[in-house]
């Protein structure tokens, strides 16, 4: 099966610091990944590189693969017909919604790449991509705000109208850069549970940027741990122990990077899935 995600000796460097260091790794359609490690480690410019939004160090043998297309080769980005960048689909921590325009607008906005160009130039949706919108909206629970501007919405509301937006895009690929970093932990549980209902029910592939660990445990089959730019841990999310996450968090209280106490005295130990060096 080809691979959705596949990276190889991309690294990064802004100035004088090499902010990713020769990573690799393949994600598996479908897959439901989470991206950990302390704050600076590198996971949001590893979700930039994803989307063309930065590019590897020029010169350098990175590869970038997303959806079986070259991103970048060596450094250059590719960025690809309309087509191809509708596949994937991006969520950020601050919502990026036109807030101004009513929510049902703002979940249009994905269907504009798909569009004939003069119809998307003029804003013009049909009734067809309303319905498909109002749909998109019943299965994040908030098709009764339809037509409220997006700035009235609590910060969940408004990454629950990031998600409909991408699945009106009808994105095989979605990255989620902290969507919970902003909200309360109601929220955040709720929109956890509803971008891994979205990649299980339909087999969109997630990579999810994520500071709260337990939230990873939960919704995830698999994380992915960068420090200090370097792949630290990949494999299966129960094989990330609690030992493990000290020292990837460099002895941070557990309690601070969301791990449950209960869940700590299940966690497992099982030897092997760390790649990189300790402490
Ligand atoms: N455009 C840029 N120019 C210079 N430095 C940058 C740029 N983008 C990121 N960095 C630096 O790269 C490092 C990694 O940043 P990045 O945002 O990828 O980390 P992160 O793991 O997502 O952190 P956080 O969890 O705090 O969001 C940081 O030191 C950051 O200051």
């Amino acid at each position: 099966m080809t691979p959705v995600i596949k990276v190889s000796m991309l690294s990064k460097t802004f100035g004088a610091r090499r902010v990713l260091d020769q990573i690799g790794f393949e994600v598996a359609p479908g897959e439901r990944v989470a991206l950990i490690g302390p704050s600076g480690a590198g996971k949001s410019t590893l979700l930039r590189q994803l989307v063309g939004l930065s590019h590897p160090d020029r010169g350098s043998p990175a590869r970038v693969e997303v959806l079986g297309r070259a991103l970048s080769r060596a450094g250059r980005v590719r960025r690809g017909s309309r087509a191809e960048r509708l596949r994937t689909g991006y969520i950020f921590q601050q919502f990026n919604l036109a807030g101004r325009l009513n929510v049902l607008t703002n979940v249009l906005i994905g269907r504009l790449g798909a569009m004939p160009r003069m119809r998307a130039l003029c804003g013009w949706f049909c009734a067809d991509e309303r319905r498909m919108a109002l749909d998109a909206l019943a299965r994040v629970g908030i098709d009764h705000l339809a037509g409220q501007r997006a700035n009235t919405l609590s910060g969940g509301q408004m990454q629950r109208v990031a998600i409909a937006r991408a699945l009106v895009q009808d994105a095989e690929l979605i990255l989620a850069d902290e969507p919970i970093a902003s909200l309360d932990p109601r929220a955040a549980r709720e929109v956890m549970e509803i971008l891994e209902r979205v990649s299980r029910e339909d087999g969109r592939t997630l990579l999810v940027s994520l500071h709260q660990v337990d939230y990873a445990r939960r919704h995830c089959e698999r994380a992915i741990a960068l420090k200090d730019g370097r792949l630290y841990f990949d494999g299966p999310i129960g094989e990330l122990t609690d030992d493990r996450l000290e020292s990837l968090y460099d002895n941070l209280a557990l309690d601070a990077i969301g791990v449950e106490r209960d869940a700590r005295r299940r966690a497992l130990d099982v030897p092997g899935g760390m790649l990189g060096a300790t402490g």
